[in-house]
Formats: structure tokens, sequence, C-alpha cells
């Protein structure tokens, strides 16, 4: 038999990932061995998904949200040996889930593992971590810091969005020296972007030309925006014309160097990053997952 193991964590999104346990469960049980692991705090699923490598399991199933999957990815990027990941979206934000287009209703989620399909998608390293979504720089970043717990289960991702344009409204610009694989950029920026999905702040296709698997990172530097400048930008970003803005600076690229004039809060898949300098690579198709095509 094939060995499946779950990780599970409890305290994701509205605190639900209990009670879906059981229907993951059922849902492997004749096909696999099920061992469910839950986490307790930070570094767990991270240790959890080594272990999963070293032990070689067929699959390994993510009870969480973003952060759990960005613990998990840190675990496994690059190991020798890498399960199929499975993930049922149990967080707040689920950023990472629609970006790969997963249902977003957890009993839907769970249905895709009776009949196993997988896409291989491509996993960033930043210094000596992993990322799966996007790291920014700047006013969205403190934004991430500014969103209470309460405003998120209430308003979601919309929270980030308004708490986003508010900050960036509010925040001083710094100066910033980017180098890619083909050009150096040295700007006054008021937020740097790295993605490597299309969606951010749980809004889909904000960035047209990105694919979970295409091999680049996206590139974002934005200069100054006055409020006006803000909101058009935002309105952009829903229709996914945000490379088209005139005050953005945009190119994809697969390595990334960032230095700035300040200490920056930096944010890599929704949780706090690394502190400037940093440097970014694409490990393209990195990760095999389950998908609902
Ligand atoms: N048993 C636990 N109790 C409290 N916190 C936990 C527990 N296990 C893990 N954690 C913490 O939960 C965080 C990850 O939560 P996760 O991102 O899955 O949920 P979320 O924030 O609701 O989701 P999203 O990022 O999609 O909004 C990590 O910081 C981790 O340290």
């Amino acid at each position: 038999m094939k060995q499946a193991r779950i990780i599970l964590n409890p305290s994701s999104g509205t605190e639900k990932a209990r009670t879906f346990k059981e229907q993951v469960v059922d849902v492997l049980k004749d096909r696999y061995d099920v061992f469910v692991e839950e986490t307790e705090g930070e570094g767990d699923a991270t240790r959890f998904a080594e272990n999963a490598c070293i032990d070689e399991i067929d699959l390994l199933v993510i009870m969480g949200g973003d952060g759990t999957i960005n613990e998990v990815v840190n675990g496994l990027a690059e190991m020798e040996y890498r399960p199929i990941i499975g993930i049922i979206p149990l967080g707040t934000v689920n950023n990472f889930p629609r970006a790969i287009g997963l249902p977003l209703r957890p009993k839907k989620a769970i249905e895709l593992l009776k009949e196993i399909k997988t896409k291989h998608v491509d996993v960033g390293k930043v210094n000596n971590g992993y990322f799966i979504n996007l790291i920014n720089i700047g006013a969205l970043a403190e934004a991430t810091y500014n969103v209470s717990a309460e405003q998120k289960t209430k308003f979601g991702s919309l929270a980030y969005f308004l708490e986003g344009i508010k900050t960036l409204q509010e925040e001083e610009k710094f100066s910033v020296k980017i180098e890619t694989d083909n050009e150096s950029f040295h700007e006054q920026a008021m937020l740097v972007l790295v993605a490597i999905t299309d969606t951010v702040a749980s809004i889909e296709n904000v960035i047209a030309s990105a694919d979970v698997n295409d091999g680049f990172m996206h590139l974002f530097i934005m200069r100054e925006l006055n409020p006006k400048e803000a909101l058009s930008l935002a309105r952009a970003a829903v229709r996914g014309e945000i490379e088209a803005e005139d005050q953005i600076i945009y190119c994809k690229t697969k390595k990334i160097s960032i230095t700035a004039d300040k200490k920056l809060t930096t944010n890599v898949d929704g949780d706090e990053g690394f502190e400037l300098p940093l440097e970014i690579e694409i490990l393209p198709k990195q990760l095999e997952v389950v998908v609902d095509e």
C-alpha cells in the first residue's frame, strides 16, 4: 500500500481543520496507509515535511493556510525525494490555493484526492529559505502587519487590500538597488513585489503574464504614488492590467538581488520575511501539486 501523510494546522483560518480530518482520511484509506500529524507551532510543518521526504512518503496533504503551505515548502524544496503535495485550503487568505485554481471549499478540495491529477509548480529561493507565492517590500509588507486577526476573519483579503492602499498613501519612499538577469535599477520606490503566481492579496489574475510554472519571477517596482494613482493602480490590479501603469517598472527574471538604503520590512508568502539584502532565484517546476484539471 502507498503511504500518505497529513499535516494539519488546527489553528489555521477559522480553526475548522480538525472537522475535515476524517473526510480526508476516508478518501485516502483504501489506497494509502494514512498518518495524521498536527502542528503545535512554528516550524512543526517544516519538520514534518522533511521527515516525509526522508521516509519517501507518496502523498503529503496540507490542511492549513498559506503559512502552513510555506512551512511545508521550506521543508521539502530541495530534498532529493519530494512527495506529491495535496492542499485542503483552510486559511483566511488562501493565496496559493487560489493561484493554482483549487476549489476553496474544503469539501470540494478533498474530492480532488479521489483521482489524483497533478501539475509541477515553481518555487522561489530567497536567502536560505523558500517561497511559493510572493515577496513584498515596503507599503504592502507593512499593511500585512497592520491588519488585525479580527479584521482578517471579518473582511478576509479585502482587509489587506484596503490597508495596503492606506499604507501606500502614508509610506515614505526608499532607495532600492535591484539587479535582475539583464537589467539593473536604482529607484526611489514605495513598493517592490516579486511574484511567482498571478495572485496577490487573494486577488487572482493581477499579473496577467504570470503562471505558476512559467520558470520566471515577476518583478514590480512602484515609484511614488499619490492617492489617486494608488486607486487607479488598485483598479488596474483588479483588471489584470497592472503592467500597463506608468509609475510601475515591470520585468520577468530568473534571478534578483535587492539592497536598500534603510532597514525595511519584507514579507514572504504573507509572513514576516528576511531583512535585506535579498538574493532570490527561481527553481522551475520544483514541486508536484494536486490540481483540479
Ligand atoms: N497548533 C497551533 N496553534 C497555534 N498556532 C499554530 C499551531 N500550529 C501552527 N501554528 C502557526 O500557524 C501559522 C500558520 O497559519 P496558516 O497560515 O496556516 O493560517 P492562516 O494565517 O489562517 O492562513 P492564511 O495565511 O491563508 O491566511 C504559523 O505561524 C504557525 O506557526
